[in-house]
């Protein structure tokens, strides 16, 4: 899976090379700068690129809540030290389109995910002030996102440094067999990209496709070559 963020310069050769991969689907998301006007312009060239395009769009703030994604990921960080992120924004997000939206907001595309964001100097972190928890609470946490509050999507989210693969194994296994666990950070080479691969359901790929996309292919042969976990 490859993130891209509408903040960023993406050359007309990454993009060709983001699409060559064929990867299962593209995330359009990111933290800072995000307006709607960037969004749809990345919507608007992934959809002029492949007619429909497999897009997951992350609303990270209301600016990018835009019309025509065929998927939104509503994301809720569990370990956000700000209350805020884990549901306050959301739901006044949700107050505010409301009266006007409520009878045509596609409720069905709109998808919660819980996430867990274990490199405290990512851009996410310190936004929502989440601090990388001791081994056994994440476990907590997954088990509380997958288990207990029955989310679909557990996001354990390393943004821009690589991590602990063996505690994504263990988050997996808590997270329970009804809850599909995405890893995303620093994955910049078909070895990291097994590696992640052998733990998550699924790889999300983000600097690497704006800063070094002749990687990509070696990434996503790495992950297709992996078994996927149990
Ligand atoms: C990334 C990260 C870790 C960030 C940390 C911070 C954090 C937790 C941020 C969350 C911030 C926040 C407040 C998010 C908002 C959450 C929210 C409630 C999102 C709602 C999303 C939503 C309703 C999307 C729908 C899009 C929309 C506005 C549609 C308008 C109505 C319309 C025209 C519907 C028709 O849809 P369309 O897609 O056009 O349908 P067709 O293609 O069939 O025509
Ligand atoms: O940018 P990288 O470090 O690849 O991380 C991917 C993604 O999880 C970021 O939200």
């Amino acid at each position: 899976m490859i993130k891209l963020d509408p903040d960023r310069a993406l050359s007309a050769r990454a993009l060709e090379l983001v699409l060559a991969t064929g990867a299962d689907a593209l995330l359009v998301g990111g933290t800072q700068g995000i307006t709607a006007e960037k969004v749809l312009g990345l919507l608007g060239r992934l959809e002029a690129a492949l007619r429909r395009p497999p897009v997951w769009l992350e609303v990270s703030s209301p600016a990018a809540a835009v019309p025509g994604a065929p998927g939104y990921l509503v994301p809720f960080v569990l370990n956000a030290g700000d209350p805020t992120w884990t549901g306050r924004a959301q739901a006044e997000a949700l107050g505010a389109m409301l009266p006007r939206l409520g009878a045509i907001l596609p409720w069905e595309r709109l998808w919660p995910a819980a996430y867990l964001i274990l490199n405290p100097d990512s851009a996410a972190a310190r936004l929502t002030a989440a601090e990388a928890p001791p081994p056994e609470t994440a476990v907590g946490y997954a088990a509380l996102a997958g288990r207990l509050l029955r989310l679909p999507l557990l996001y354990v989210e390393y943004s821009g440094r690589f991590g602990d693969t063996q505690l994504l194994d263990r988050l997996r296994r808590a997270a329970g067999p009804s809850c599909r666990v995405w890893y995303g950070g620093g994955v910049d080479s078909g070895a990291r990209a097994a590696a992640a691969a052998r733990a998550a359901h699924a790889v999300v790929v983000g600097n690497a496709a704006h800063e070094v996309p002749d990687r990509l292919s070696e990434i996503a042969a790495a992950v297709r070559a992996t078994p996927p976990p149990p």
